[in-house]
């Protein structure tokens, strides 16, 4: 089942904070709503979890009931004075589901999440990767087609975090359920999902793949928020670029300010000689994860690239030219 948000405006306090959003999420799939802090992205799921309605607009499903996602919150909110399975059991005895069933439905769970020994314990005698999922557990035992999660896994530590990426993905996988999640964090979206959606201030400014996203921002908002890119100023003359480092042709966006957006990863080394290359000198050379960041003087323009290269060496001078044509915004 695919949902839809039509044309969904929020305002709080006389302030706009939703403009307009349009947006398809599709079955069976996994959606990250990528932004910066403030830009919404709480508001938007609370619409999705009905727990706020829109001022304006319409959140529906292909199949036409009112879809009502299930919510998983930042903080977890396990209820304190009741064990794991007590938690975990909560929904049912509520929908009052008998004793039996929801045994058997717990324990299912339970192994599933790898929290089987774990039933008796409080939440204050847990983990933060444990606390979540318990409360991942509580969630998935209600069967929802809509799991909506915030901001989960920026209290853990790297390691857990990833961990529990790779579990949610395979919880999705056997479950074949919709997740929403909201992040600030683009490596997060990136390996969670199959299609992120940035909202900076109340608007979403581009819906893609993670590849589509990194590699094509639309425009200059989204760039500058995915950050790891240089911009240059210059003068668009026709389809030429005319700025310190580079003169040549250039791909130009609509909401162009005459910045030339370089990536980190858009530059290679080019040892021929090429009309649009430029020459710089290597400034510095600091390692990071597998590659390494350079710094580079081009004149009096200092620019950085990522290279996993190791012919670089301070002090010497290069020709760089794009792998792909470069973009002004
Ligand atoms: N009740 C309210 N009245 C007025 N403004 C509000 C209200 N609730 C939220 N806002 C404002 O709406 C904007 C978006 O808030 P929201 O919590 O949705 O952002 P967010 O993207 O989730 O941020 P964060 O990543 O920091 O949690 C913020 O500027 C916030 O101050």
């Amino acid at each position: 089942m695919s949902y839809y948000l039509e044309a969904i405006n929020q305002e709080k306090n006389h302030r706009r904070i939703l403009k307009n959003i349009s947006l398809e999420i599709n079955d069976n799939s996994i959606l990250a709503i990528l932004g910066p802090s403030g830009g919404g992205k709480t508001t938007l799921l609370n619409i999705l979890a009905r727990i706020d309605q829109p001022s304006y607009g319409k959140f529906y499903s292909s199949d036409n009931i009112v879809p009502k996602g299930i919510m998983i919150f930042q903080d977890y909110r396990l209820f304190p004075n009741m064990t794991v399975f007590q938690n975990i059991a909560f929904g049912l005895r509520v929908k009052k589901k008998s004793r039996s069933l929801i045994n058997i439905r717990c324990q299912k769970i339970m192994k599933t999440m790898d929290i089987a020994d774990l039933a008796e314990y409080y939440p204050h005698e847990l983990s933060g990767g444990q606390q979540q999922r318990v409360s991942l557990a509580r969630a998935m035992i209600l069967q929802p087609k809509l799991l909506l999660m915030d901001e989960p896994f920026s209290s853990l530590d790297e390691n857990l975090r990833l961990e529990m990426l790779n579990f949610v993905k395979k919880i999705q996988e056997k479950f074949k359920m919709t997740i929403v999640f909201v992040t600030h964090f683009k490596t997060e979206a990136y390996l969670l999902s199959n299609q992120v959606a940035i909202l900076i201030d109340g608007q979403i400014m581009q819906k893609g793949t993670p590849k589509e996203i990194e590699t094509h921002p639309e425009s200059f908002a989204v760039a500058k928020f995915l950050g790891q890119a240089n911009f240059i100023p210059g003068e668009l003359d026709e389809n030429c670029f005319i700025s310190s480092i580079y003169r040549g042709p250039v791909e130009i966006k609509s909401d162009s300010r005459q910045l030339l957006y370089i990536p980190f990863s858009n530059l290679i080394t080019v040892d021929k000689t090429d009309y649009f290359a430029f020459e710089a000198v290597v400034k510095e050379i600091n390692w990071i994860v597998n590659e390494n960041r350079l710094v580079l003087n081009i004149d009096q323009v200092q620019i950085q690239i990522n290279s996993n290269s190791s012919q670089f060496k301070i002090g010497k001078s290069y020709k760089f030219y794009f792998k792909q044509l470069p973009v002004v915004f």
